[in-house]
């Protein structure tokens, strides 16, 4: 990994009115018997004022960095999250109840949040912590072997727009690095063939046993491509077939990644801060940790949001290996 230094920062913080009503609303809405998942049942329950300050706070980061980082927005509610579990589902009856509510908010200011009926139980906030099963696979519950560069659900044409990732602890102080295409020093011939000459992408691990391959005339997806705003990826090697016979797409799809590292940021989330990445724009890693399953092991929230299609038309033929998304909800901001 190259050069971690980065001058775009992204750093935004709410104000205290807006902290407040979070609280309240969230401490309401749970006494009356809301969960995450049924949020969109209490959409007249937010308060206009809520959804107007988190909508500024929460504008798509729009930068070349491609992220940015909502400081403290939870710390409210991170506090009081009681020990990390050792798998996604191996958590006390309600205990984040009122930390996933105010992440589900926040989320759904941004856009259409969904889960996956095949990850995480279809639910809407997924539990990122390492469980001994997967330690060396490439998924989000691994520790021992760096999860390599993706954009999230790379294999599926409604893979989210943004992806959400709150943090709950993080003892060690492990970062997610984030690279995006728009800082990657790739040449114009490099970015040509990415974008003409398509790869194979599949699901990943976490979606085991779920899918079979869509068959040998399924469409082939596009690396990169351009949009008004500047340039897009898709990618995800460790779940990439590449075509036969094509040396200059193979050379070009390692030089995309090897660029990634050059350009490559560490986002070192502390408990509370919510990060959120542009998944068109910007891939995501994190580097190899040591857990203990005891508990106090790093444990991030993460919420999948749909937002704005700035795809290739192409893409809405793909058959995505027949996932199924829950949701996705409305958006509580009318214009997203
Ligand atoms: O643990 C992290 O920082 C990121 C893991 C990841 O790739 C994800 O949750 O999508
Ligand atoms: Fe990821």
């Amino acid at each position: 990994m190259g050069v971690l230094a980065h001058d775009e920062m992204d750093v935004r913080t709410a104000g205290e009115d807006v902290q407040e009503l979070l609280r309240r609303t969230t401490f309401s809405l749970t006494a009356d018997g809301a969960t995450a998942d049924s949020l969109y049942l209490y959409r007249d329950r937010i308060p206009a004022a809520l959804v107007a300050g988190l909508s500024e706070l929460t504008r798509v980061p729009r930068s070349a960095s491609g992220y940015c980082v909502l400081k403290g927005i939870l710390s409210e509610f991170t506090g009081v999250a009681g020990p990390t579990p050792q798998s996604w589902d191996a958590l006390e009856p309600g205990q984040t109840r009122e930390l996933d509510i105010a992440f589900a908010i926040v989320a759904s200011v941004t856009g259409r949040a969904f889960g996956w009926k095949a990850q995480q139980d279809g639910r809407l906030v997924h539990n990122i912590v390492p469980s001994r099963a997967s330690a060396n696979l490439q998924v989000g519950a691994s520790s021992t072997v760096r999860l390599e560069w993706h954009t999230e659900d790379s294999y599926h044409p409604d893979r989210p727009e943004l992806l959400l990732l709150a943090c709950v602890r993080n003892p060690d102080r492990v970062g997610t690095d984030v690279a995006s295409i728009r800082c990657a020093d790739l040449t114009e011939e490099d970015i040509a063939v990415l974008a003409a000459q398509p790869v194979l992408l599949y699901p990943d691990d976490s979606y085991a046993g779920s899918w079979s391959f869509d068959g040998p005339d399924a469409p082939r997806m596009r690396t990169v491509w351009e949009t008004a705003d500047g340039l897009c990826m898709r990618f995800d090697p460790p779940y990439t077939t590449l075509p036969d016979g094509q040396p200059e797409l193979r050379a070009a799809w390692e030089r995309l990644g090897a660029a990634l590292d050059r350009c490559a940021t560490t986002v070192m989330a502390d408990p509370g801060d919510v990060v959120m990445v542009n998944n068109d724009v910007a891939a995501h890693a994190r580097r190899p940790f040591r857990a203990r399953y005891d508990g106090t092991d790093r444990w991030m929230k993460r919420i999948l949001v749909r937002s704005e299609w700035r795809r290739l038309e192409t893409e809405r033929d793909e058959p995505g290996y027949d996932q199924v998304q829950v949701g996705p909800y409305p958006s509580l901001h009318a214009g997203r």
